[in-house]
C-alpha cells in the first residue's frame, strides 16, 4: 500500500539556493509529507525560524569541515571574504559526505526511512551517497530551465570549447534558440574550464546526470519549449519536475497568517506607503553576491538620480555612502537585508533594476514588474536573455559587459526611464503582468505546478525502502499505474 514519503532535504549554503528549497519544504509538508532538512550548525537557526510553524519538518545537523584557509567559522558563502574563495568554500563541502551517510544510516532505522533525498546540484557527491543507500536523488538547480538547458548541452557537447571569438554565436545543441547567444553570453565556468572551480562544477555535472529527477524552480507556461529539451538533455526518461515559483507557496502562508503574523513592515514600507502613486517607484538590488566597484555605485547613484524616478536601492557595501550631491527626497538607500518579496508586492513599485539572480526573475515577474537586467556573473546573462528576447517581459541595459566595466549614469538614467515611462517599458509591463498572473495560478490547487507536485508525491508514495540489517536499504521504485 502507498505510504507517505518521507523526504530529507539538502540545501546548499547560500541564501539563493537554500530559501528555494526552505519554501519546497514546506509546500511538501503543506502536503502531509515528513521533511527534514539536512544543515550545518551556524544555518540551522535562520532555516528552524522560517520553518518554525511547521511540525513535520525537522532539522539534522551535520558538522563543517574546518578549513583553515576560510574565514573562521564560515559555513555560508556570504560569510566569504570574496568570490575567490568559492571553490575552497565548495570543496569543504565535500566533506559533508562521512557525516551525510551516517546520518542517512541513522534514519534508516526509522519507521519511516527517507524516500528520496532532493539535494543542491553543488552537492554532486550526495547522488553516489543515494546509490550506495539505494535511495533515488532528485538534484535541484537553483537556475531557470533555459539557462539549465544551455548548460548542460554544453557540458556534454562542449560545442563552445573551441570558439575564438566571444561575439561568434553558439550552437547549442538540443535547445531551441529565438535569439543569438554568443561566448560572452555563457557563465564564466563554461568559458573558462581549467579553473578549479570549473572543475568542481565538471564533476556536479557528472553526478547530476545521475539523478532520477530534477527539481525545477519555474513553471511550464513560463518555460514550456525549453522542459523537453532539458529532459532529453539528461536522457533515460529523467523529468524535470517543474514545481515552482516555489517562493509563491511561502507568500500564500504569509497572506494567510494576516495581520497577526511576524510583521513584515520596516523602514521601507512606511517610505513606500508615502507613494500613492502606482507603479512609480524603481527597486533596485543584485541578490545577495554581486560586488560592484565604489565608482560603479556611483554611477549608479547618479543615473537614478538622473531618471528622475523615485528609487528603492539595496547596496551591499558597508564602505559606500551615496554621493553628497545626490538630492535628497526621492531616494532611499538601504543596506540590511530586505524583504525582497514583500518590496515587489508594495502597488508603488513599478520596475526592478536586477542583476537577473533566477529568483529574483521569478519574484519580480510574480508580481508582474518588469525587469531592468544588467546580468554579472554566473548563469545571469542566459537569463536576461530569455526575458528580454524571448518572454519579453524586461529590457536589457545596454552597454553592459560580461567583464564588468562600468555603466555610465546617462546610461542608467535613460533606460530607467523607459523601464518606467517609455512605450518599450509599458510593453514589457504588460507581459510581466501576464506572466504574473499564470504564476500565482500555476502553484494554486489544480495549477501547473501544484500538479506537478502532487504527481512527483505520488510516484514518491510507491517507493518502498526496505532494510537490509546493516542499517541500509533499497527502496524500489515502482510506476504509479
Ligand atoms: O536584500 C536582499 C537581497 C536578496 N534577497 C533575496 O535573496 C534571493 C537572491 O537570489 P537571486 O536573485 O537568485 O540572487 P543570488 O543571491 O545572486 O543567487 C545566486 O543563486 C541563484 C540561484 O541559483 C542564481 O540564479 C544566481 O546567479 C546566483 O548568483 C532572492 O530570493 C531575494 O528575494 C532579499 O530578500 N533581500
Amino acid at each position: 500500500m502507498a505510504s507517505k514519503p518521507h523526504i530529507v532535504i539538502f540545501p546548499f549554503m547560500a541564501q539563493g539556493h537554500t530559501m528555494p528549497l526552505l519554501d519546497l519544504s514546506k509546500a511538501l509538508s503543506c502536503q502531509g509529507l515528513k521533511v527534514t532538512i539536512i544543515t550545518t550548525p551556524s544555518n540551522s537557526s535562520s532555516i528552524s525560524s522560517y520553518i518554525s510553524r511547521y511540525s513535520n519538518i525537522h532539522l539534522k545537523e551535520i558538522p563543517f569541515p574546518q578549513v583553515q584557509e576560510l574565514p573562521k567559522g564560515c559555513e555560508n558563502m556570504s560569510e566569504l571574504h570574496s568570490l575567490d574563495q568559492l571553490f575552497l568554500f565548495c570543496n569543504a563541502t565535500k566533506q559533508l559526505q562521512e557525516p551525510f551517510e551516517e546520518t542517512l544510516r541513522d534514519m534508516s532505522k526509522l519507521q519511516d526511512p527517507p524516500t528520496c533525498v532532493i539535494s543542491d546540484s553543488f552537492l554532486g557527491w550526495t547522488n553516489a551517497s543515494c546509490c550506495n543507500f539505494g535511495i533515488p536523488r532528485l538534484v535541484f538547480h537553483g537556475m531557470g530551465v533555459f539557462a539549465m538547458a544551455v548548460r548542460k548541452s554544453l557540458s556534454i557537447h562542449q560545442n563552445h570549447r573551441w570558439m575564438k571569438s566571444d561575439t561568434e554565436s553558439v550552437d547549442v545543441k538540443g535547445v531551441q534558440l529565438c535569439f543569438a547567444l554568443t561566448k560572452s553570453d555563457l557563465p564564466n565556468s563554461l568559458r573558462q574550464m581549467d579553473t578549479f572551480l570549473s572543475q568542481f562544477y565538471v564533476e556536479a555535472e557528472k553526478s547530476d546526470l545521475g539523478s532520477w529527477g530534477v527539481i525545477v524552480n519555474s513553471f511550464s507556461e513560463l518555460e514550456k519549449d525549453h522542459v523537453a529539451s532539458l529532459e532529453s538533455l539528461y536522457g533515460n526518461d529523467t523529468r524535470a519536475w517543474c514545481v515552482g515559483p516555489l517562493f509563491l507557496y511561502d507568500q500564500m502562508e504569509r497572506a494567510s497568517i494576516g495581520p497577526n503574523g511576524p510583521n513584515p513592515y520596516r523602514e521601507w514600507t512606511n517610505w513606500l506607503n508615502q507613494h500613492e502613486r502606482e507603479k512609480s517607484v524603481i527597486y533596485v538590488s543584485f541578490g545577495s553576491q554581486a560586488y560592484l566597484s565604489d565608482n560603479q555605485l556611483n554611477e549608479l547613484a547618479y543615473g537614478l538620480e538622473l531618471s528622475g524616478k523615485d528609487y528603492i536601492c539595496v547596496v551591499k557595501s558597508n564602505n559606500w555612502d551615496p554621493p553628497r550631491d545626490i538630492k535628497k527626497g526621492r531616494e532611499l538607500f538601504l543596506k540590511d537585508w530586505v524583504d525582497q518579496k514583500w518590496v515587489l508586492t508594495h502597488k508603488a513599485i513599478g520596475g526592478f533594476l536586477s542583476h537577473c539572480g533566477w529568483n529574483s526573475v521569478l519574484e519580480s515577474l510574480s508580481m508582474g514588474v518588469p525587469i531592468l537586467a544588467w546580468p554579472m556573473q554566473n548563469e545571469q546573462h542566459l537569463s536576461a536573455k530569455f526575458l528580454v528576447e524571448e518572454i519579453k517581459a524586461g529590457l536589457q541595459l545596454p552597454t553592459v559587459t560580461r567583464d564588468g566595466n562600468t555603466v555610465r549614469r546617462e546610461v542608467i538614467g535613460e533606460a530607467v526611464k523607459e523601464l518606467m515611462g517609455g512605450e518599450n517599458g509599458k510593453r514589457v509591463r504588460d507581459k510581466a503582468i501576464k506572466i504574473g498572473k499564470m504564476a500565482k495560478r500555476a502553484v494554486q490547487v489544480g495549477g501547473s505546478s501544484y500538479k506537478c507536485l502532487n504527481e512527483l508525491i505520488d510516484q514518491l508514495s510507491h517507493v518502498s525502502p526496505v532494510g537490509n540489517g546493516n542499517g541500509i536499504f533499497h527502496s524500489v521504485l515502482a510506476t504509479s499505474e
